[in-house]
């Protein structure tokens, strides 16, 4: 594996919130063995998303053609030692939520249908382990609930495992950031009050945890005003219940997505994220092993294997990679693409994110025949145009092999640039296309 070394602060989010790798397995034992408790989560989706200026609330805007909603929901789901995950939506979003739960096969989700305010929310998702409503669906009481705003996607296990071991021992827990601007206060006509003293303070950010009964009781004893303008849980457990949060600093990663930016900064960091790796696979022949290696040295900002053809669809590899670039001298030998395709529906590997495949088609011999072409551009965007609907971008790039040392080195240099953009944009509209490196 060959990584260029990166500072931790330009690393993108922990790969493991993303791809079920074995580093995150290994992360969510290490939760199994310290939680030995019921842990539940709920998470508030009931808003329409005014700031976001959208026809579609914020939560159900998609991402890779999958919901906001969904990336949070996995966050939580992918973690064995949380049970229950209650997404509490808008009544009008029931149908749609039920179709994202069953399209991205969300197995701990429970949906309950949320109230006017945030907090209104939160306490209908609350009431659904409580065998105190006509709820037709009490569940078993968990000892540390989390709570999580739907529209905060990126959230990792280490965050969740300090904050639900404090919410066990403290009562209540909250992410925290450092505050970017600083607070004033102004006066009634708009001018300077005063400022706050910026480090003194800090911004109360999501997820933050509580053990059950104290959230649950807060909830019962605030009132009518928290109820309609507040916007701090950790403040109902304070105010009500005489708890203060035990507060733990998260990643820059935590933020909520309100605005139109936020959704694009959250599709960077979700496609830079599916493009830290890549699996090469190199057909047969010396001249494929070779570009093969030559690729591998120039994609040296991702991590990468090189296989021999045959072996990629070895769980091995697919539980590493969503990026697969397969290199073959031979004209439409698709039976390897195929093959692969194959492996990620059996293994169900595109549920959840687009798998990436490069068809690199290395050309030994002069240009084949105009109508040989043709017909093998059109059995390839017929593939590709099928293979899409699994959730599969099928792209390709031809590579004219030559003796020459400089022209093969630009060629390959091509090649290796719109590999990577490929990767990263993982743009539907170019699947089925032949380009030229
Ligand atoms: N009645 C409400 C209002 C908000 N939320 C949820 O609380 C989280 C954080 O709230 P916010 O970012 O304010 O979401 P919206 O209220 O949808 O946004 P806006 O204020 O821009 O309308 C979101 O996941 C939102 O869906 C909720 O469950 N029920
Ligand atoms: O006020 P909004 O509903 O936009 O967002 C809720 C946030 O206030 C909340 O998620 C954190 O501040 C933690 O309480």
């Amino acid at each position: 594996m060959q990584q260029e070394q990166r500072s931790s602060s330009d690393r993108p989010l922990d790969p493991g919130c993303l791809l079920e790798c074995d580093a995150e397995r290994s992360a969510d034992r290490l939760g199994c063995a310290v939680v030995d408790f019921p842990v539940a989560v709920v998470l508030p989706a009931g808003g329409c998303g005014e700031r976001m200026g959208l026809p579609t609330p914020k939560q159900f805007c998609t991402i890779l053609n999958r919901p906001l909603i969904s990336y949070t929901i996995q966050s939580f789901e992918r973690l064995s030692w949380i049970g229950t995950v209650v997404v509490v939506i808008a009544k009008e979003n029931h149908d749609l939520m039920l179709n994202i739960v069953q399209k991205f096969n969300h197995t701990k989700v429970k949906v309950v249908h949320g109230g006017t305010t945030r907090h209104r929310s939160i306490f209908n998702g609350l009431q659904a382990f409580s065998n105190t409503t006509e709820s037709t669906l009490p569940m078993p009481k968990p000892k540390v609930v989390i709570i999580h705003d739907a529209v905060r996607p990126f959230v990792e296990e280490d965050l969740l495992l300090k904050i639900t071991l404090a919410a066990k021992e403290q009562g209540a827990s909250g992410a925290i950031r450092p505050l970017v601007s600083t607070v004033i206060a102004t006066t009634s006509e708009g001018y300077l009050d005063h400022s706050l003293e910026r480090a003194k303070y800090r911004a109360s950010e999501m997820p933050q945890g509580f053990l059950y009964d104290i959230i649950f009781q807060a909830y019962q004893r605030c009132s009518e005003f928290d109820f309609d303008f507040g916007t701090e849980c950790l403040h109902l457990a304070l105010q009500y219940c005489g708890t203060s949060a035990k507060l733990v600093e998260g990643p820059p990663t935590l933020w909520k997505v309100t605005y139109k930016r936020d959704l694009a900064a959250a599709e960077a960091i979700i496609k830079e994220t599916l493009s830290t790796s890549a699996c090469i696979i190199a057909g047969a022949e010396a001249e494929a092993v070779e570009l093969a290696k030559t690729l591998q040295k120039n994609l040296n900002m991702m991590e990468t294997d090189v296989i021999p053809c045959g072996k990629e669809s070895n769980a091995e590899y697919l539980s590493k990679t969503r990026n697969f670039i397969h290199i073959s001298t031979t004209g439409s030998n698709f039976l390897g693409v195929l093959d692969m395709v194959k492996r990620f529906e059996d293994t169900d590997h595109a549920r959840l994110y687009p798998v990436v495949i490069v068809w690199v088609q290395l050309n030994m011999t002069k240009q084949s025949a105009d109508s040989q072409r043709t017909d093998e551009l059109t059995v390839f965007r017929s593939l590709a145009s099928e293979v899409l609907q699994g959730n599969v971008l099928l792209y390709g790039i031809q590579i004219d092999h030559s003796k020459v040392p400089e022209q093969w080195e630009r060629s390959v240099e091509r090649l290796t640039q719109i590999t990577v953009a490929l990767i990263r944009d993982r743009n539907a509209a170019l699947t089925g296309q032949l380009l030229h490196a």
